[in-house]
């Protein structure tokens, strides 16, 4: 364990964080997930409101805290978690765009890999482009969990975009080669765990589609992924 903790993004203390650690982008997002499914829940981070709990699922010790929007918010919180905290699982639980139109709103995508425009990437000193991809391991539990649930869990690329609204044309040609959504913040999770020689899965929800234009409220991104929270939460 280092000694660089707290930090200045995360205030609690060594050993208050479980080994795995549930990473929506939604702060309340974050609290729903810890007021609904943990036991015993106690807040460990609220440094800028990015909430992050610790307790106890079906009597496993997890952590659920917030990533924020983007590559570079999820950058910080991951990379602190992997090295200053000694978390070994990162699982992202998000929202994204759908940009295949095979996808319907709540279906599930479960992130095999990710394309990235962020300048995020260029941190790591490689002069090509990088691949970032999930943890094998955690993605094939996840997909053995997913015949369980009672939705449409697909598995495939994502593309992790810096910007939410954008002039560009990418996701149509990302489309073309088989990319299933858009979110934010995936490539970084990863390129930060494959670093730190850790693990990260990033799970999307559905949230709308930039196929037919359809989209949910923000209330529902907040508390309505359940199948999404019950999946990372079998991860654990
Ligand atoms: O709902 P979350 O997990 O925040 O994920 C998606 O939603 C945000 C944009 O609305 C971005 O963070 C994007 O990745
Ligand atoms: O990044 C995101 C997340 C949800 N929906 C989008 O269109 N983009």
């Amino acid at each position: 364990m280092s000694s660089r903790i707290p930090t200045p993004h995360i205030n609690a203390p060594e050993g208050a964080f479980a080994e795995t650690v549930l990473m929506p982008g939604d702060p309340l997002r974050a609290k729903f997930i810890a007021e609904q499914y943990l036991d015993n829940a106690v807040l460990v981070n609220n440094v800028r409101n990015v909430q992050g709990y610790t307790g106890t699922y079906k009597g496993k010790k997890v952590s659920v805290m917030a990533s924020g929007m983007g590559c570079p918010s999820i950058g910080i919180y991951s990379y602190e978690l992997f090295n200053f905290y000694d978390v070994k699982n990162i699982i992202r639980i998000g929202s994204a765009g759908a940009i295949s139109p095979k996808l319907k709103l709540k279906d599930i995508v479960v992130a095999m890999s990710a394309y990235t425009d962020s300048g995020y990437i260029n941190s790591f000193g490689f002069r090509g482009n990088a691949a970032p991809c999930c943890s094998y391991e955690l993605l094939s539990r996840a997909m053995e969990y997913a015949k369980n649930l009672p939705c449409n869990v697909v598995c495939g690329p994502l593309l992790s975009s810096d910007a939410f609204y954008s002039d560009s044309s990418q996701t149509e040609i990302l489309s073309r080669l088989g990319v299933l959504a858009v979110e934010m913040e995936a490539a970084a999770l990863y390129m930060n765990a494959a670093r730190a020689g850790k693990n990260a899965l990033a799970i999307c929800s559905i949230s709308d589609s930039l196929v037919t234009g359809e989209e949910l409220p923000a209330e529902e991104r907040q508390v309505g992924f359940r199948n999404m929270m019950e999946l990372g939460l079998s991860l654990i």
